[in-house]
């Protein structure tokens, strides 16, 4: 997949949107005009339009949608059509589609057997344009194979769930999830749990300033304000193992156990499934996805630029610097910026931990992936 963004001074690559450069994009046939009459695959008029689910070892779960419901479904539609209420197909990837690669989130064309019965396949031929493409590394350094992984495609919302309290928040932990949002074109919000044990007050003080929406939340009480932020979008959910993100999933989505289930029936793999990402369809419309053997974003594929990016506070600082800074050496004029009271020197830390641990600087904020599923 794409290798060719690796971090150091990628001038080119940072000069294009971020989705123009992914390459597993397939560009041929922008908007949605019914009928593709391209010379490429006329074979293929006839396929139907899938929403993957689910992928676990080359097989993908895919929900078709009813007609006329190409984006977000809207509400009326719902009301009728519960969680996983769609066809649900298990499909192949086609042979002319090649190494390109297929992860949650994509919308695909399918082909052959689409009646969703037991232990039938169909073929994905084709994978649509994705809006947005949340990506990480292995490994902030690592540079031995793919590089990049895509982990979501076409989401909308990266919510990075945090605890107030055990576990303690690691703001250094919500930087990198926000640069990672920045990076993949994808609105960050904080999800703050646990309220019942902290006070958010500063965290918020940290991020609201940044223009990050956050939302506050203990067992029990209302959703009513995170249902509000997710309605009709396709949301990411990444956070820590006990943060309480199993327990804002199973209340926002009351099927999502069966769901996943349904979804491991399917491909008849066990709770393999478990433990990479599943889309769980809201009851109000919207997807949310969770991302359970994902809980941090290596950012070796990330420019210095879009690292700084992800602290909108210290952009404005770096202005001073020489050109080509790194941010880490002396020359670099965002340690006067901080001092002269611009922006909070936590924040100056937190930037140059991450660019430190792009370098080979092990960055304790950053544990080595992937990690076991746990409780
Ligand atoms: N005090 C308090 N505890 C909570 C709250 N939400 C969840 N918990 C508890 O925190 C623990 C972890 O919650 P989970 O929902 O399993 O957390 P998780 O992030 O899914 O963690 P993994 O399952 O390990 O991935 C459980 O014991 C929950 O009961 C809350 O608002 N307040
Ligand atoms: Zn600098």
């Amino acid at each position: 997949m794409a290798a060719q963004t690796r971090a150091p001074g990628s001038e080119k690559a940072k000069k294009l949107k971020k989705r123009e450069y992914d390459e597993d994009d397939v560009r041929i046939r922008p908007g949605k005009g019914s009928r593709p009459r391209t010379r490429i695959r006329p074979a293929h008029e006839e396929a139907v339009s899938g929403f993957v689910v689910a992928v676990d070892r080359g097989r993908y779960t895919c929900l078709i949608e009813s007609e006329g419901e190409k984006g977000r479904r809207r509400k009326k539609d719902q009301l009728e059509g519960a969680t996983m209420s769609g066809r649900v197909v298990v499909a192949m990837k086609a042979r002319e589609l090649g190494r390109k690669g297929i992860v949650v989130g994509d919308r695909v064309a399918l082909v052959g057997d689409i009646s969703g019965m037991a232990n039938t396949l169909a073929r994905v031929v084709r994978v649509e344009p994705r809006t947005s493409m949340l990506r990480r590394s292995a490994d902030d350094t690592d540079n031995t194979d793919g590089i990049e992984r895509p982990v979501v495609a076409n989401a909308d919302q990266l919510v990075i769930v945090t605890a107030l309290a055990d576990p303690p928040p690691r703001p250094r932990m919500i930087d990198r999830m926000l640069v990672a949002a920045f990076d993949a074109d994808i609105e960050p919000m904080l999800c703050l749990t646990k309220s019942d044990l902290a006070s958010p007050d500063e965290l918020v003080s940290l991020y609201a300033p940044l223009g990050v929406p956050y939302v506050v939340l203990q067992k029990g009480a209302t959703l009513d304000e995170i249902r509000e932020r997710l309605r009709g979008r396709i949301s990411v959910l990444v956070g820590h193992s006990g943060v309480g993100k199993s327990t804002l999933v199973n209340a926002l989505v009351p099927d999502a156990n069966r769901a996943v289930s349904h979804v491991n029936a399917v491909t008849g793999r066990g709770r393999h499934t478990s433990s990479s990402a599943v889309a769980l369809e809201l009851p109000d419309g919207g997807w949310i996805i969770d991302t359970p053997g994902v809980r941090s974003f290596g950012l070796a594929h990330v420019s210095v630029e879009t690292v700084l990016a992800g602290f909108p506070d210290l952009l404005e600082g770096s202005i001073q610097c020489p050109k080509g800074c790194n941010h880490l050496s002396e020359e670099c004029a965002l340690d006067a910026w901080v001092a002269a009271g611009h922006a909070d020197p936590a924040r100056l830390v937190s930037l140059r931990r991450l660019l430190a641990s792009r370098e080979g600087t092990p960055d304790d904020d950053h544990p080595v992936e992937p990690e076991s599923p746990s409780g």
